[in-house]
């Protein structure tokens, strides 16, 4: 009998870099500050790098083309020459000028190193990948598109690990999941497939020539809920494509193929990618049903999350399979969602540390499954064995539970999450105490995190400059955005969250139960990243967070400012949470923390206290039949920490890459007073959900891009709130940007939201004229 054989793959490696190398080259391009061949050397330098380290580190079969600089769903738009047409694109192929400008929006007369944009272009629209905190941008197709293959990188990337000695799998997003992702101007975008499966023959056929023997196509799509004509999209995609060029490797991921199985067999593909951590059960079903030539790639090990695995308990698990057929051992998915090496958090307490790991560790951990499955659990001893210690460690560690929270969670009065009286009776009682005009203005929360604010903080955290200093320059920086805002007639005023590194992990610092890395960075979009705090244990505040900021914030005006915290269900979604427990309980731990930030809040005399839910929507699990149990939580979480106030304290909450449509009627149910949501890239299409609805309590549809470095003029804002003002009564409207403006330079904030306060002028006039 043949012996079996088992070998690892990563689907995509972290390409951010260990030390963030890629956010500081894309960075000091875009500032002028480096040239475009800086930029390729210092990308060219972390492929390289990211090749050696997972082939050192036992992977088999390696990755490229999961490199981006920028994004991989952009990356596949610029390959397929997918442009949308404002881009007035006449090229042959897709250079860096137009390709940041698509990512980053351009604009005539700004200063972009390397770039001469004449054009004035707004960014193509960012929204979540699937239910994970990183962002693509969402391809935008027309009736007339068509395609044709207008970047080298998927080739150029292949033979630049060619020459390093590499035979590399590409990785390549499938054709279906494009076109689902995508939006179409007056088409269907589906319709858009024979012309698209030409080209993607085309690629393929390329790659072969080149010498890829297998590529690995993403189809991440095929665990949603599909629609007939969906369906029928993947069986002519593959018939077609299977013969084009090189073996595919459909690659599913983010949960279990589910009711789509039987359309997955059928496809006549070499090989499949199953997502064995977040669908464990989903293995026995799909080998009683696939062809037995198909190679099976398990994705065993979390790439979502950061958690060791007990690597004995796995090879039990998969000894009887690897008996059986060859395997490929991987991640649930791409490790670009996990940080990139925990041996650089030396600051962490080594208990937890123990109990953790990220991208290289996992590779480890995959190498030495496969070593045993080759060779005999002995050859991979050690590891077991430190993987069976630290997983005994973990779950008897005295470090995770703490009664006291057991008991308040015990004790949780079902009801704890209903304000006193509805909205219509807060609402008078809340105009009455705040008294503001029609139109209020107001902002989303941070001001800009300069690199002076930065440098400050990281002085600090390296003891340079003492507490009562760095004390001291926050509470200045403070100081003078407030007046600021005074000073160009903002209504509702904030206290621009300097003091925050980040509105997840300054939270997660503070709680108990949670631990935090020092540089355990995991990219969000483009340049920017996160370091998602680790909650490992119960939940519980032990003093105030925000209070003491409020307060002088508060004290330097006499407009309202608003408390400023981040929700519950947010906090756990942008936070590496336990798999010990249902996310649910965590997020009721988390939920009564707030609770009594908020009310000490409004001990302290705030008015206004917003409660940031940006995350929820993404939440929201990606088969329909298990929406309403998180909804159900999600919103009972808010509730829980929102509804501890008086009448006349008005909640606010704010959404920003939201889909609405499918969630309205918990965004009802939270019943906060007031929700700013990202209204102004899709040009106010997202409120529709709120009209439809009839949506009661106030509304912020943001008016400025904030995520572009594009200043939007007073008109391009009068004329969004002209289309809010055809959606929804102006009594219920509330004028704001899109979300924080913590990534942007004062340079671009102060025209912009001049401007903007400006147009809320505008309003106020133009409804006093409407209304004789
Ligand atoms: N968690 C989370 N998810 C989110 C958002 C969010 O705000 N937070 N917003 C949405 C969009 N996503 C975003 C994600 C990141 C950033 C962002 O601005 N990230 C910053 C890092 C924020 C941070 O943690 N800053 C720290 C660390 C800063 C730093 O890099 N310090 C230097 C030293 C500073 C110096 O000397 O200049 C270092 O450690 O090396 C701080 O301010 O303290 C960045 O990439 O630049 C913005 C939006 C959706 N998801
Ligand atoms: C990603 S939502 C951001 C909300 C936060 N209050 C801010 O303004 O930065
Ligand atoms: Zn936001």
């Amino acid at each position: 009998m043949k012996k079996m054989t088992v070998s690892t793959a990563t689907l995509g490696f972290p390409r951010i870099g260990t030390r963030r190398e890629l956010k500081f080259a894309l960075e000091s391009f875009w500032a002028g500050k480096s040239s475009l061949a800086d930029l390729q050397t210092a990308a060219a330098g972390l492929r390289v790098a990211h090749w050696a380290r997972q082939k050192a580190l036992g992977a088999d079969i390696l990755p490229s083309n999961d490199f981006s600089l920028y994004d991989h769903v952009l990356d596949t738009s610029a390959l397929i020459g997918a442009i949308p047409p404002r881009y007035d694109w006449s090229g042959e192929t897709v250079g860096p000028d137009l390709y940041f400008a698509m990512a980053r929006g351009s604009q005539t007369g700004h200063a972009h190193a390397g770039c001469a944009h004449a054009a004035d272009a707004t960014a193509m629209e960012m929204t979540k990948w699937f239910d994970t905190n990183y962002h693509f941008l969402v391809p935008e197709l027309v009736a007339s598109q068509s395609f044709r293959i207008a970047s080298t990188k998927i080739f150029d990337e292949y033979e630049e690990a060619k020459a390093l000695g590499y035979q590399t799998r590409p990785v390549l997003l499938g054709p279906v999941s494009y076109l689902m992702l995508a939006k179409g101007n007056a088409v269907e975008p589906l319709a858009l497939l024979p012309a698209l499966l030409d080209i993607y023959a085309e690629i393929l056929a390329r790659l072969a020539k080149r010498g890829a023997d297998w590529v690995q196509i993403d189809e991440p799509c095929l665990v949603l809920d599909l629609a007939e004509d969906q369906r029928d999209a993947f069986q002519r995609a593959y018939a077609r494509l299977a013969t084009a060029g090189p073996r595919l490797m459909l690659t599913t991921y983010f949960g279990g193929l589910g009711d789509n199985l039987d359309l997955v067999a059928e496809l006549p593909v070499h090989g499949l990618h199953l997502d064995l951590v977040l669908a464990p059960d989903q293995l026995e079903p799909v080998l009683a049903r696939i062809q037995p030539h198909v190679l099976l790639s398990l994705g065993i090990l979390d790439g979502r999350n950061i958690w060791r695995a007990n690597l004995p308990d796995l090879y039990w698990r998969l000894k009887p399979l690897a008996a059986e057929r060859d395997l490929i051992l991987a991640p649930s998915c791409s490790l670009l969602h996990v940080p990139v090496d925990v041996a650089l958090e030396t600051g962490l307490d080594p208990e937890v540390g123990q109990w953790l790991s990220f991208a290289v560790q996992k590779v480890e951990e995959l190498a030495a499954l496969a070593r045993a499955l080759n060779e005999g659990e002995d050859a991979a001893f050690v590891a077991f064995s430190a993987s069976r210690i630290a997983a005994v460690a973990r779950r008897t560690s005295p470090k995770i539970h703490d009664p006291a929270v057991a008991t308040r969670i015990a004790a949780l009065d079902v009801d704890a999450g209903g304000r006193t009286a509805p909205f219509a009776v807060r609402r008078k009682a809340q105009r009455k105490r705040l008294g503001l005009p029609d139109y209020p203005t107001t902002t989303i929360g941070s001001f800009p995190q300069t690199p002076e604010v930065r440098k400050a903080r990281a002085a600090h955290i390296r003891g340079e400059i003492d507490d009562a200093a760095y004390d001291r320059y926050l509470k200045a920086e403070t100081k003078a955005a407030v007046r600021w805002q005074e000073e160009i007639g903002l209504d509702v005023l904030v206290h621009g969250e300097f003091e925050r590194n980040d509105m997840v992990q300054y939270f997660g610092e503070q709680l108990a139960g949670f631990a935090f890395t020092r540089s355990g960075w995991v990219q969000s979009y483009g340049s920017r990243c996160v370091r998602p705090p680790i909650l490992y244990g119960d939940v519980s505040r032990p003093v105030p967070m925000t209070v003491d900021w409020w307060r002088y914030a508060q004290g330097c005006t006499d407009k309202p400012m608003k408390g400023m915290l981040t929700g519950p269900v947010t906090i756990l979604n942008w936070s590496f949470v336990r798999d010990d427990q249902p996310r649910e309980a965590s997020c009721r731990q988390i939920a009564l923390a707030i609770r009594d930030e908020v009310q000490d809040l409004e001990a302290a005399g705030a008015a206004i206290v917003q409660i940031d839910e940006a995350a929820l929507r993404e939440g929201l699990p990606l088969r329909r039949s298990e929406w309403q149990s998180y909804l159900d939580w999600a919103v009972e979480c808010f509730r829980i920490a929102s509804s501890g106030v008086r009448d006349d304290t008005q909640i606010h909450t704010h959404m920003c890459y939201s889909e609405f449509n499918d969630i309205i009627r918990a965004i009802g149910a939270m019943d906060a007073d007031v929700i700013s949501i990202e209204t102004a890239r899709s040009r106010m299409e997202l409120l529709e959900a709120f009209t439809t609805y009839e949506y009661p309590n106030e509304i912020g549809p943001g008016v400025y891009d904030i995520h572009s470095p594009r200043i939007p003029a007073e008109r391009e804002m009068t004329d969004l709130l002209a289309l809010a003002g055809k959606q929804l009564p102006p009594a219920q409207i509330w004028v704001n940007p899109d979300c924080g403006l913590k990534t942007r330079q004062w340079d671009e904030v102060r025209p912009a939201l001049i401007a903007m306060v400006a147009a809320a002028h505008k309003m106020r006039i133009k409804g006093a004229y409407d209304a004789k």
